[in-house]
């Protein structure tokens, strides 16, 4: 299965929210990263059919999905962002609810809804009220809800917003487990979410992609540019005035302060280090004169 996205354009007013956005997604995982008001809700809820586009094309093995109607509802799965779920409902009547919406079967909905507690370890949640759940249960309520037909095509929205470091993690391997036979567009401003498991990483900017590649190709993009200076603590403020800063951590009486630049710091006791999907970020995404105070 693929999707082809040409020349897609959105504007809100004189806002241009999408500018000729165009890509290729195939079966994997997809990361889109980009700071807020980027333009990625935007695709999202076009590509989900829950905006209309200004202009361009969205092909799904070249029929066009405007033309689809109920048949592209049923490949596509979406998880959104806010976790509006309907607190008085338990977990079961939740997904039957969803499934219902959805045109399924109820036998259908509950043998898609065991499956698929038991995956994501809600098993013993099934009678639970919504309301009780801690943040990492709903979240994962909320995909099992995008995946209760079985989609094709799975579009995430920030799906680990507010979970703790372990519940990432699951979240995570649980969605890597599932690209192998599905497109899954992910997109976030977590770069750890997306950089081991996306088949490819897509940069979004004011609308406009600025990138797609592995996330091995995107680093070797800024190669060269990224540096560890070690200084003493009183210049941290200096440097971050003359620099863009990623990380800093301590160092016995030293600070180590890591930096993007397009010249070598020569002034500072430095290193060169290899790029991280951080570093690609901050120097891709981040505005220039964004730096720290
Ligand atoms: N309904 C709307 N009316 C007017 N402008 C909008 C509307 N929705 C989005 N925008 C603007 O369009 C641009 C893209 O917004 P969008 O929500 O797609 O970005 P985003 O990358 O999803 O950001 P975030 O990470 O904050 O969700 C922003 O400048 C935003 O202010």
């Amino acid at each position: 299965m693929e999707i082809w996205i040409e020349d897609l354009n959105k504007s809100y007013g004189e806002k241009q929210a999408l500018s000729d956005f165009t890509a290729l997604f195939e079966n994997g995982i997809y990361g889109i990263l980009g700071p807020n008001g980027a333009g990625k809700s935007t695709l999202m809820n076009i590509l989900t059919d829950n905006l209309l586009r200004d202009s361009g094309r969205i092909l799904l093995d070249g029929e066009e999905i405007l033309d689809m109607k109920e048949k592209y509802r049923e490949i596509m799965g979406y998880m959104p962002q806010q976790q509006q779920l309907y607190d008085t409902f338990t977990v079961q009547q939740f997904l039957l609810y969803i499934g219902a919406l959805r045109g399924m079967s109820r036998k259908r909905i509950l043998g898609n809804m065991t499956r698929l507690l038991h995956l994501l370890n809600l098993e013993d949640m099934r009678y639970t009220k919504l309301k009780e759940l801690s943040g990492g249960m709903k979240q994962r309520v909320l995909l099992l809800q995008a995946l209760l037909h079985n989609p094709k095509v799975l579009i995430l929205d920030e799906p680990t917003a507010g979970l703790d470091p372990r519940e990432r993690i699951r979240l995570r391997n649980f969605i890597a487990d599932l690209s192998r036979d599905k497109i899954i567009l992910i997109a976030t401003h977590v770069v750890s979410d997306i950089e081991f498991i996306s088949k490819e990483i897509l940069l979004m900017k004011d609308g406009r992609l600025l990138d797609m590649a592995p996330s091995e190709e995107l680093q070797k993009k800024i190669a060269g540019k990224v540096f560890e200076v070690s200084i003493p603590s009183e210049k941290l403020k200096q440097v971050k005035q003359e620099y863009r800063v990623s990380n800093i951590y301590r160092s016995g009486e030293n600070v180590v302060v890591r930096i993007l630049s397009d010249e070598v710091p020569g002034e500072y006791e430095y290193r060169e280090v290899v790029p991280g999907m951080e570093d690609v970020y901050l120097y891709q995404l981040e505005d220039r004169n964004q730096r720290e105070e």
